[in-house]
């Protein structure tokens, strides 16, 4: 093993073919450079030894030794690298081939965004000056699922190489260091930012030009064998240049090709979540992220959502009213864990062309194939970018001619929408009180270790919050009010064991909502609520359940036995315990 020293090196993963695992080989940052690093010589030597183990005829057992031996020189070896234990004793692949970055190497600047369970900043490499986003990542790094779980998102990233997927750089951490960021380079935007702003309107070819670089990026992810599971305007990143990059890939999963492997249902964000996801779907496939790209595709001509549920039952019943409810067959062919739940006793009638009825006809045609409710009608990316859409005039724009907007990120909207709220007053406050009061009545948490037995959002202990800190109820981006990420995991979870568990459905009602779906209503088997904010994403490494409903990149079913709030409560000590805090 050669002499390693991290300082000032980038990692970078090389372009492996589709499928392959990637095996990443590191560089100096520069040619002014430092001493040796972890490269392809060392990573050499230590597969040679490994096959050389692997290759000689020996007895089950003796290989297995030999193979365990292998693999703890490997640990050894990413350890004296700088990772620390608690991620090469789980995680190896992630990692393999890199040398962890140093967090003193960057300036930590302002905080650009605030995902449910990220936190995203702008900063400046000191060597370069240049700028990078720096994602630091949640999770509990003495629980080794939810280490496994964040590991997947480094895994996955590697395996893509493609200009409009948001590439990993490398990553910051240090063998005594108990978090991790991940390192990308910087965009200016997200699409949700550039979308809400009232003085940005789209033309044609800038809307083919998103969609087409949206699909390309896409297209790489599926033949590279993995679906995304979480498509919204606000992982949809943009720079100066106009390129869109596909950003978030903490619920991207590798495609199941022999429907053997159960999926969850328990993925991509509510307003862009697809209709046999909300009735459970298991064994889905890549159609999942072109219904997504359906709803981004509607939002960039409307300027907002097209399908804003406030609770899956209701996001259900605005998909069938947009698109009409599917025929008798589909019922049959599809045989969906809830279909029986949520079949509308009425039958609807598409008005996706009344509702977009000033999109151009051509789009309103790829928009109702990205839309269609039997996933087997949505196409693929491929067929997407050769559909006439893109072959018709107005062209897509290259994107070096769109404007150059000022920063407008998901987050700059929120900011302003609350500093809005706040200038407007005890009006606003009011209402939001009494809609927060409204909501806390039937929201129910299951107590995950105690199937049936509900505990309500005041018995959480303070601790087992979030480290924001913030009150648990905030206005989401379209308005809506939502329930903090932690108070949506352990909802989430519950939900997932009382499927699981086969309790039935706990079927979410919005308290005054007067949406039709008294079918589903009348079916609902207890009084718990699932309120989302349907722009976010709600399952994380700090979901052990979201995990067991899963596969990891090699395939072994995850098994996890452990109390999500103890999950929590672990890392806001950890958080606290300040070992970190020199960093930034
Ligand atoms: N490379 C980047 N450059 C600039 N901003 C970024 C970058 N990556 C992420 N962001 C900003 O941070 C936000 C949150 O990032 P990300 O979606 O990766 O986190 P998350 O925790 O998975 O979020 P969510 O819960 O919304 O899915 C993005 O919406 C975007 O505004």
């Amino acid at each position: 093993m050669g002499c390693i020293n991290s300082k000032n090196v980038v990692a970078r993963a090389y372009s492996p073919s589709p499928g392959e695992m990637v095996i990443s080989e590191v560089v100096p940052a520069s040619s002014k450079g430092h001493s040796a690093w972890l490269g392809p010589e060392s990573k050499r030597g230590s597969e040679d030894k490994f096959k050389k183990h692997a290759s000689r005829k020996s007895n089950g057992s003796s290989f297995g030794f030999r193979l365990g031996l292998a693999q703890r020189y490997a640990e050894a070896e990413q350890n004296a690298a700088g990772w620390p234990p608690w991620l090469t004793g789980v995680a190896a692949e992630a990692i393999q081939g890199w040398i962890p970055l140093k967090a003193d190497s960057f300036q930590k600047l302002e905080k650009i965004g605030q995902g449910t369970y990220s936190s995203v900043f702008r900063a400046r490499e000191v060597e370069t000056g240049k700028m990078f986003a720096l994602k630091k990542v949640r999770f509990d790094n003495l629980q080794p699922e939810s280490i496994r779980f964040m590991a997947r998102e480094i895994t996955i990233l590697r395996r893509l190489d493609h200009p409009n997927i948001m590439k990993l750089e490398g990553i910051i951490t240090s063998r005594m260091s108990t978090s991790i960021y991940l390192v990308f380079e910087y965009m200016e935007h997200d699409l949700a930012g550039l979308v809400s702003r009232p003085d940005i309107v789209f033309s044609e070819s800038q809307i083919k030009c998103y969609m087409r670089q949206l699909l390309s990026g896409l297209e790489h992810c599926h033949m590279r064998g993995i679906m995304h599971r979480d498509i919204k305007v606000s992982n949809i990143l943009l720079n100066n240049e106009g390129v869109l990059k596909i950003g978030d890939f903490g619920l991207a999963n590798t495609i199941s090709t022999n429907n053997k492997h159960h999926l969850t249902s328990r993925v991509v964000t509510l307003w862009y979540r697809p209709p046999e996801l909300l009735m459970g779907s298991t064994n889905y496939g890549v159609s999942v992220d072109l219904w997504s790209v359906g709803c981004v595709f509607a939002e960039l001509f409307l300027g907002k959502p097209i399908l804003k549920g406030r609770t899956e039952v209701e996001q259900l019943h605005k998909i069938f009213k947009l698109c009409g409810s599917p025929p008798e067959e589909f019922w049959k062919k599809n045989k969906l864990p809830h279909s029986t739940m949520f079949k509308p006793q009425t039958n609807y009638e598409s008005s996706l062309r009344e509702r977009c009825a000033d999109f151009p006809v051509i789009a309103v045609d790829l928009l109702e194939t990205l839309l269609s409710i039997d996933p087997s009608n949505r196409g693929t990316a491929s067929s997407a970018l050769m559909s006439e859409y893109f072959n018709v005039k107005p062209y897509a724009c290259s994107p070096s001619s769109l404007p150059k907007y000022p920063p407008s990120k998901e987050m700059d909207v929120k900011c302003q929408e609350d500093s809005s709220r706040k200038k407007s007053g005890g009006k606003i406050r009011e209402v939001a009180t009494s809609r927060r009061q409204q909501r806390r009545v039937p929201k129910v948490l299951q107590d995950p270790n105690n199937f049936g037995k509900s505990i309500s959002k005041e018995n959480i202990p303070q601790n087992a919050r979030r480290d924001d800190g913030n009150a648990h109820l905030t206005k989401g981006k379209g308005g809506a009010m939502h329930t903090k990420p932690t108070m949506d995991a352990m909802s989430e979870t519950s939900q997932i064991m009382n499927l699981a568990n086969g309790n039935g459905y706990s079927v979410p009602v919005h308290p005054g909502s007067t949406n039709d779906f008294t079918w589903a209503k009348r079916r609902k088997q207890d009084a718990s609520s699932t309120l989302s904010d349907g722009s976010r994403s709600k399952i994380s490494a700090l979901d052990p359940h979201f995990a067991k409903g899963t596969y990891d990149l090699t395939n072994q079913r995850v098994t996890m036995d452990f109390d999500p709030a103890e999950l929590i409560n672990a890392q806001v000590n950890m958080k606290s315990s300040g070992e970190y805090k020199h960093m930034f």
